[in-house]
C-alpha cells in the first residue's frame, strides 16, 4: 500500500522529493521530512497536496510505520531466551543473605516467572512452528490434478467426515466442519477425491479403515486428493437460531456421522455457520465454548421427522396449572358459554388476581385446552433470533413474570412495583363487578358492562379472563399499551401458557422464569408465608403445597423453557427483588436476543 502512494514527481504532480520518498517505510523521520515537503505545496496551493498531506500526516499511519518498524528490526535482532540466564542468576544469588538476593531469588524461582520466562523463550526462538516434513519426491506427473496436503494433528479431530462411492469404491470428503483442522487449512473440500493417506492407498477401502488410518496417525497426515473442481464457495454469514426442540444425535438414525453431531435442548442459542448442505446444518452452541462446528438437523430436516418422538421431544404434554385449594373448587370457570369459548383461547389467571379459582388440577390435567401447546408457536424447530437493543424513543419492552402459583410471582411485582412506582406500573384490569366505595374508575379496574366485556372477549382484546363470583375479570392488552405510552415498564404476572399470545413484535416481551430455591431452602424461606385460599382467607403453606409448588414449576419449566428470557430463583425475596431490577435493567438496556421476525415486520 505504502509503495502506491501517489509520490511520482510528474510535472503535474507537486516536486516532492522521490528519493526520500522511497526510503520512508524504513526511516520514520523520513516521513516527516516529506510531510514538511508536502506542507509546501499545500501552501503554494498545487492540486492534490492537500490529501496527501492528509494522508502522510495521520496519526493511524505513524503508528503503522512504527510497529512495521519493530517488525523489522525484531527480524534482525532475534531475542535471546532468558531462561538460562535466569537460573544461572537464581544460582548466584541464592547463598547471598541480603534481603534483596532473597526477594530476588524468590522471584526468579517461582512458578509463575519461570513460565513467563520459558514462554517468551518459545516465542524467540520461534519453536512453536510445526515442522513439515518433506514433501516426497516422486511426485505424481498429472502434478495439476493432484494435491499433496499435509496436516498437523495436533491432538484435534480433523473435522471431516469421508464418504464412499459404492459403484468406484473412491473416498470423497463428504463434509469439511466449520472451524476444524481441514477447514482452518484451507486445503481440504467436500468432493475431493482422497487418493492416499501417510501413503496407503485408499481407493476401494471400507471407509472405517480409512477413518482408523486417520486416527491412529500421530503428527503429521499426508493426504493425496483430487481435488473437486466444482467446489462451491460457502462464504456464508452466520445465523442465530434458538432451539424450540430438543435433540440428540446419538438417538438419531438419520444422522451421517453422530460422532459429528451436537445435541441441544429448547431455548439453547445457537449459531448456524453452514446451510450448504439442505439438510444437515453446522453449528456451535453459544456462548460459543468450542472453535469448531457441529452437525445439526436443518429445518426441512427436523419437521419432516417430527413424527419420531424418540429424539425430537416435542414439548411435554403436560398441564402446568395448579390445582385448587380444596376449600375453593366450587368456583369455576364456566364451559358453557360456548360462545366465548370458541372465541378466544380460555385463558387462566394467576391465584393472587383473586378472581378465578381453578379446578380441579388433576381432572383438568386430561381436558383443559389453554394448556395444550401453542400450534403456532411450536410449528418451527428453530426460531431465527437477532441481537435487540431497544432505541431509547420506543416503548420499553414488555417484562412477563412467570413461574408456579405460590412461587412469589405477584409479591415479587407488587414489591417490584412499590420500590419505584414512576418506573414500574402493571395493567389495570377489568371487571364486570360494581365499583366499591374508595374505588376510583380505571384505578383500581376499568369498571365495564358485561356486554363490553363480551366483546372485547370476542375480539381477542385479553390476554387472560376469568369469572369469579359472577362476575369477569380480565387483563387486556390495551391496558398494557396504555402504562407502555406512559413510558413506564408494565409488569405482567400471567400464566405460563400466555406467553406465545404475548410475543408479539409490538410488546417484545422478556419473560422472566421465577423458580423455587432448593426444598430446604424453600420451606425455611416460606416458614412464616402465607397463600390465598379464597379471596379472603389466608392459610400457611402445608407440605403438599410445597410439593405441588415444586412439581408445577418443573413442569411449566420443561414445557416453556424455550420462551424465558431469564430464569430467576426465589430465595431470599430481597435479595431476589434485586436481582430482578437488574435483570430488567438489562432487558431494557442491553442487547437481548429476539426473533428476528418482531424486527423484520418492523422493517417492512
Ligand atoms: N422469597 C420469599 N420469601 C418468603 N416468602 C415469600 C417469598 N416469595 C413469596 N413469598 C410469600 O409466598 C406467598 C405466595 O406468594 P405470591 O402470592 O406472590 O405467589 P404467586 O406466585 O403470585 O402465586 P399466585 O398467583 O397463585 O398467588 C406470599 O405469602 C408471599 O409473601
Amino acid at each position: 500500500c505504502l509503495h502506491s502512494l501517489p509520490l511520482a514527481n510528474s510535472p503535474s504532480q507537486p516536486s516532492v522529493n522521490i528519493s526520500r520518498a522511497t526510503k520512508m517505510v524504513s526511516d520514520i523521520g523520513t516521513i516527516r521530512l516529506v510531510v514538511e515537503d508536502i506542507g509546501e505545496a499545500v501552501t503554494r496551493n498545487i492540486n492534490g497536496a492537500q490529501i496527501l498531506h492528509e494522508l502522510l500526516s495521520a496519526p493511524w499511519l505513524h503508528a503503522l510505520l512504527k510497529i512495521y518498524e519493530c517488525l523489522i528490526q525484531f527480524q534482525k535482532i532475534k531475542p535471546n531466551p532468558f531462561l538460562p540466564y535466569a537460573s544461572g542468576l537464581s544460582y548466584e544469588v541464592a547463598p547471598h543473605p541480603s534481603p534483596e538476593a532473597r526477594e530476588l531469588f524468590g522471584l526468579l524461582s517461582s512458578p509463575h516467572m519461570q513460565a513467563l520466562l520459558s514462554s517468551h523463550d518459545s516465542v524467540a526462538q520461534a519453536d512453536y512452528l510445526p515442522v513439515l516434513p518433506p514433501l516426497p519426491d516422486e511426485l505424481p506427473e498429472d502434478e495439476e490434478a493432484m494435491r499433496i496436503v499435509c496436516l498437523v494433528k495436533n491432538n484435534q479431530p480433523l473435522g471431516a467426515t469421508i464418504r464412499r462411492d459404492e459403484e468406484t469404491g473412491e473416498i470423497y470428503i463428504a463434509r469439511v466442519i466449520h472451524g476444524g483442522l481441514a477447514d482452518r487449512s484451507g486445503l481440504l473440500h467436500p468432493g475431493d477425491l482422497i487418493v492416499e493417506v501417510n501413503g496407503n492407498p485408499v481407493v476401494g477401502l471400507d471407509p472405517a479403515k480409512v477413518i482408523r488410518i486417520l486416527t491412529n496417525s500421530t503428527g503429521t497426515i499426508l493426504f493425496k486428493v483430487i481435488p473437486n473442481s466444482t467446489q462451491a464457495s460457502s462464504n456464508q454469514k452466520p445465523v442465530y437460531m434458538r432451539a424450540m426442540v430438543d435433540y440428540c444425535p446419538r438417538r438419531d438414525s438419520s444422522i451421517p456421522c453422530p460422532d459429528a453431531g451436537m445435541s441441544f435442548s429448547r431455548g439453547d442459542l445457537l449459531e448456524v455457520v453452514d446451510q450448504t448442505d439442505a439438510q444437515w446444518w453446522q453449528a456451535r452452541k453459544l456462548p460459543c465454548g468450542a472453535s469448531f462446528a457441529r452437525l445439526i438437523p436443518s429445518a426441512s430436516t427436523l419437521k419432516r421427522c417430527k413424527q419420531r418422538e424418540h429424539w425430537w421431544c416435542q414439548p411435554l404434554h403436560t398441564h402446568t396449572c395448579m390445582r385448587p385449594r380444596k376449600d375453593s373448587s366450587k368456583i369455576t370457570y364456566d364451559p358453557t358459554n360456548k360462545h366465548m369459548n370458541r372465541t378466544v383461547p380460555s385463558a387462566g389467571f394467576r391465584r393472587s388476581f383473586h378472581v378465578w379459582k381453578r379446578t380441579s388440577y388433576k381432572r383438568r390435567r386430561q381436558s383443559c385446552s389453554s394448556c395444550s401447546p401453542n400450534s403456532s408457536a411450536l410449528a418451527t424447530p428453530y426460531e431465527e433470533v437477532v441481537l435487540y437493543q431497544r432505541p431509547p424513543q420506543e416503548n420499553h419492552r414488555l417484562i412477563m413474570l412467570v413461574g408456579a402459583s405460590g412461587v412469589g410471582v405477584n409479591k415479587l411485582r407488587k414489591r417490584l412495583i412499590k420500590l419505584n412506582p414512576s418506573t414500574f406500573q402493571g395493567p389495570v384490569p377489568h371487571t364486570t363487578r360494581p365499583m366499591r366505595e374508595g374505588e376510583q374508575m380505571g384505578r383500581e379496574y376499568h369498571f365495564v358492562t358485561k356486554e363490553l366485556f363480551e366483546y372485547m372477549v370476542c375480539n381477542n382484546r385479553f390476554v387472560e379472563y376469568g369469572e369469579n363470583k359472577g362476575h369477569l375479570y380480565g387483563t387486556s392488552f390495551d391496558s398494557i399499551d396504555e402504562v407502555l405510552k406512559h413510558g413506564r415498564m408494565c409488569i405482567v404476572d400471567a400464566e405460563s401458557h400466555s406467553i406465545p399470545l404475548l410475543r408479539t413484535r409490538k410488546l417484545k416481551p422478556f419473560v422472566i422464569f421465577i423458580k423455587p430455591p432448593s426444598p430446604e431452602r424453600l420451606r425455611q424461606t416460606r416458614r412464616n408465608a402465607t397463600i390465598m385460599v379464597n379471596d379472603t382467607v389466608n392459610r400457611a403453606f402445608t407440605e403438599e403445597d410445597f410439593v405441588e409448588l415444586e412439581e408445577v414449576s418443573r413442569l411449566i419449566e420443561a414445557k416453556y423453557k424455550q420462551f424465558f428470557d431469564s430464569i430467576l430463583v426465589n430465595d431470599g425475596l430481597q435479595d431476589a427483588c434485586m436481582k430482578l431490577c437488574s435483570v430488567i435493567h438489562q432487558a431494557q438496556n442491553e442487547p437481548q436476543w429476539i426473533p428476528v421476525s418482531w424486527i423484520l415486520q418492523q422493517e417492512e
